[in-house]
């Protein structure tokens, strides 16, 4: 760095100073500690290099950088030097802070440089690239529609399976109708989502999931359920209407969360699934606790890929996480999510929420935040924007809420978590305060294992924002909190890993 500094000021005299010709002619080292620059001219050839600069000692030569070995250090010096050619000594440094000013904007989250190369670059490419693939070319006649699996707002969501290439349809249907029975051609599952009709917003708000799970596909595919694309149904007979549109994903498990909190023996019904066998050597308490963790670790790491795109889910809840046969907890249903960066499906004063995992403050932005400007004028302040909203903090509420309803089995019921709801608006969002006063008898024992510390971080996020609208762990520095250190479920989870690949 010194000798960056050096190169950087004309005024260090005992470095060669026009940069113009740095590229092309060596610097002499000046003290055994000051690195300095040699093109790999010299470097291989000691006697030309010591008859430009007199005899260099040995140790000296040895810490000397190359700048061939650096080339985006070259280039970025070369093209320095164009730009600020004859320029005296404090506008270089003006320029040099502008600069790096400007990195960090852009860099900041939500990523106004990536969102734009994803927005003008990765989204069409990945548009023709489909397209060249046949991806973009679902029709109708591809699917046959199984169970119905649930309703919301927008749409209703069936199981069903793709039609192989030159298949003929052989569907018996058994009981009344409602399960397909298929020969083993039919193996691809898949999940439909059919977009109501006549329902006021439901078109738009499947534009946006849509839109939601192809931005996701390209930014953070890991962490939602593999989108296979869109159609709208050609014809009207018993399941399609002419003109309806549906979105298709692959098939990732048959049980969201929501569905293994049911059971009465959670969180050990997720065990084999999460870490491919029964841990052993532990207590129950501690086998529970550890797949808690392991849960929210994946919940979390996940967050933090959607917000580090500047994507708020707003929907975060058991039934929204789909449990993979893998053991992978995979985020489902975006149409409620909002895209911060370029103000995608932001309405200020919109709250389309589930109030039991919705924070006090219920919107991600505040009331009064204005509709967003034209996408890119919205892309370029949206640093400030999450500078002075945090509006991932809203999600991290909702991961809140998860902990301890997995961990307090009296709040896994619906009446159980209502009157959880109830008790901690009384007590201002408090969870302290909550526990001192509550009436609901909960069993703390998973969350006040290990000093407490899954007890502390559900109180860092559950909390009503603070000043400045934080006051709730982002999920960075929820992953950072001493909940997640000494990972005994990351090593239990790692060694399933490897006992599989084994198999
Ligand atoms: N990719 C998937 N793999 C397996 N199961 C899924 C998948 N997507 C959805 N499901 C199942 O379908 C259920 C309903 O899905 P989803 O939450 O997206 O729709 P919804 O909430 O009924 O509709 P809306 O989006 O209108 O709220 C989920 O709870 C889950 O059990």
């Amino acid at each position: 760095m010194k000798a960056m500094a050096s190169l950087l000021c004309p005024t260090a005299s005992t470095l060669q100073h026009n940069l113009s010709t740095l590229c092309f002619s060596p610097l002499k080292p000046t003290t055994p500690n000051n690195l300095c620059f040699l093109t790999n001219r010299f470097k291989s050839n000691p006697a030309r290099c010591n008859a430009f600069f007199g005899n260099i000692p040995e140790d000296m030569l040895e810490n000397t950088l190359y700048l061939e070995q650096f080339p985006v250090v070259r280039s970025g010096l070369m093209q320095f030097q164009r730009f600020t050619g004859d320029l005296p000594d404090g506008q270089k440094w003006g320029f040099l802070v502008f600069a790096g000013f400007t990195w960090i904007y852009l860099t900041a989250r939500p990523g106004v440089l990536i969102g734009a190369i994803d927005a003008y670059l990765l989204a069409p490419l990945q548009l023709v690239l489909d397209h060249f693939l046949g991806r973009r070319n679902l029709k109708r006649t591809d699917f046959l529609i199984g169970d119905r699996l649930g309703e919301g707002s927008f749409g209703v969501v069936y199981s069903g399976v793709v039609v192989p290439k030159n298949v003929e349809e052989r569907v018996q249907k058994r009981g009344r109708g409602k399960s397909l029975t298929l020969d083993e051609r039919f193996k691809q599952k898949v999940i439909l989502k059919k977009v109501k009709i006549g329902v006021q917003g439901a078109e738009e708000c499947g534009e946006f999931e849509e839109w939601f799970n192809y931005r996701l596909s390209r930014a953070a595919p890991e962490t939602c359920a593999e989108f296979l694309g869109s159609f709208v149904a050609d014809k009207t007979n018993s399941q399609f209407t002419k003109g309806g549109k549906w979105l298709v994903w692959k098939f990732e498990g048959n049980r969201d969360l929501a569905d293994y909190m049911k059971d009465r023996n959670f969180p050990l019904n997720l065990e084999s699934v999460m870490f491919g066998r029964v841990l052993q050597g532990l207590d129950s308490a501690k086998r529970n606790a550890l797949i808690i963790k392991q849960i929210m670790r994946q919940i979390i790491t996940s967050l933090k890929k959607i917000h580090d795109t500047g994507i708020v889910h707003r929907d975060v809840k058991p039934a929204n996480l789909v449990v993979t046969k893998r053991g992978q907890i995979k985020l489902i249903d975006f149409g409620a999510a909002t895209d911060l960066r370029v103000g995608k499906n932001y309405v200020p004063n919109r709250g389309l929420l589930d109030p039991d995992f919705c924070p006090p403050e219920q919107y991600v932005l505040p009331e009064e935040t204005p509709s967003p400007p034209p996408e890119p004028i919205a892309a370029f302040l949206s640093p400030i924007l999450w500078q002075l909203n945090s509006p991932d903090l809203f999600d991290m509420y909702s991961a809140g809420i998860v902990l301890v309803q997995m961990a307090i089995p009296t709040l896994r019921s619906t009446s159980g978590l209502k009157n959880f709801n109830v008790e901690l608006r009384t007590c201002k969002y408090d969870l302290n305060k909550w526990r001192e006063h509550t009436r609901l008898r909960p069993d703390f024992k998973i969350l006040d294992l290990d000093s407490g510390k899954g007890w502390d971080l559900a109180t860092k996020l559950i909390s009503e924002r603070g000043s400045f609208r934080r006051g709730r762990l982002s999920a960075a520095a929820a992953l950072r909190h001493p909940y997640f250190f000494l990972g005994g479920d990351q090593a239990a989870a790692v060694l399933s890993k490897l006992s599989l690949s084994r198999k």
